[in-house]
């Protein structure tokens, strides 16, 4: 079954097109990395998906019907939690405000990290906010997760500890870093922006085994650098 699909999706700011004629289809399960250099349209693209941005050209559909929020949890890049508040607070508002909350898939996430109830969202560390985060979106009960930089400003040990969490999550993901790496560890899929177009869409076994003969790249990072190298994005 396809998860999200997207038909000619574009997004225009004046004369400047920030994302153009975007047709892309995710299968239900799959992590898809999405990557591409700085202005791209990686935030354009999590945006239109997620219903925050109106798009200027094409649609969206999330499991075969037009986008509805309660379908999609989305962790914004500054993941922003009320930093006064604690755990247990937050929890509560998630399950105030979201009719299909699922309080035990997001406690396990917080248990299974050791964060407790009662800490402040403002004590916590980046690693620790970034999985509140996490939790409060899979207690959404949404089966399509999109999740802005998940990664940045993170540690080496945190960054593990949070892929590790997006890979045991039960759902459809699409993240956006510019980690390769680390992506490569858990995501299956990838979506290669460029200058506001997709430039690569597809399953990474089906991408490397497709490349023509002479550029054998043999894993994401390789894939996705000869190609903004070609395209003039990196050096
Ligand atoms: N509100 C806006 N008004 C005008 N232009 C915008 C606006 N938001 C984004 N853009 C432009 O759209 C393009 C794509 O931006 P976007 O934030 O989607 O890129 P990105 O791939 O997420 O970049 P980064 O990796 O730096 O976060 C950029 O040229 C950006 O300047």
């Amino acid at each position: 079954m396809t998860a999200l699909e997207t038909i000619d999706l574009g997004k225009r700011y004046g004369r400047r097109w920030a994302l153009r004629e975007c047709s892309v289809a995710l299968p239900a399960g799959a992590m898809t990395a999405l990557v591409g250099t700085n202005g791209a349209g990686k935030s354009t693209l999590l945006h239109l998906v997620t219903g925050l941005l109106a798009p200027t050209t094409g649609g969206v559909r999330v499991f075969g019907r037009p986008l509805e929020m309660a379908d999609v949890a989305f962790v914004a890049q500054d993941k922003p939690l009320y930093r006064r508040w604690s755990v247990a607070d937050l929890l509560r508002f998630g399950a105030a405000t979201n009719p299909r909350w699922d309080h035990g898939r997001a406690r396990s996430l917080l248990d299974a990290h050791h964060i407790a109830p009662g800490e402040r969202a403002d004590r916590l560390s980046g690693g620790q906010r970034t999985l509140v985060a996490l939790a409060l979106a899979v207690g959404k009960g949404a089966r399509l997760l999109v999740l802005d930089e998940p990664l940045a400003e993170l540690d080496p040990l945190a960054r593990v500890r949070v892929m590790r969490a997006i890979r045991d999550l039960d759902a459809t993901v699409l993240l956006s870093s510019h980690i390769l790496a680390d992506l490569a560890e858990v995501c299956d899929h990838l979506i290669l922006l460029h200058e506001g177009r997709v430039r690569l869409c597809g399953a990474f076994t089906g991408l490397l085994a497709a490349q023509p003969a002479g550029h054998r790249a043999a894993t994401l990072e390789d894939l996705v650098l000869e190609h903004l190298r070609a395209a003039g994005g990196a050096s």
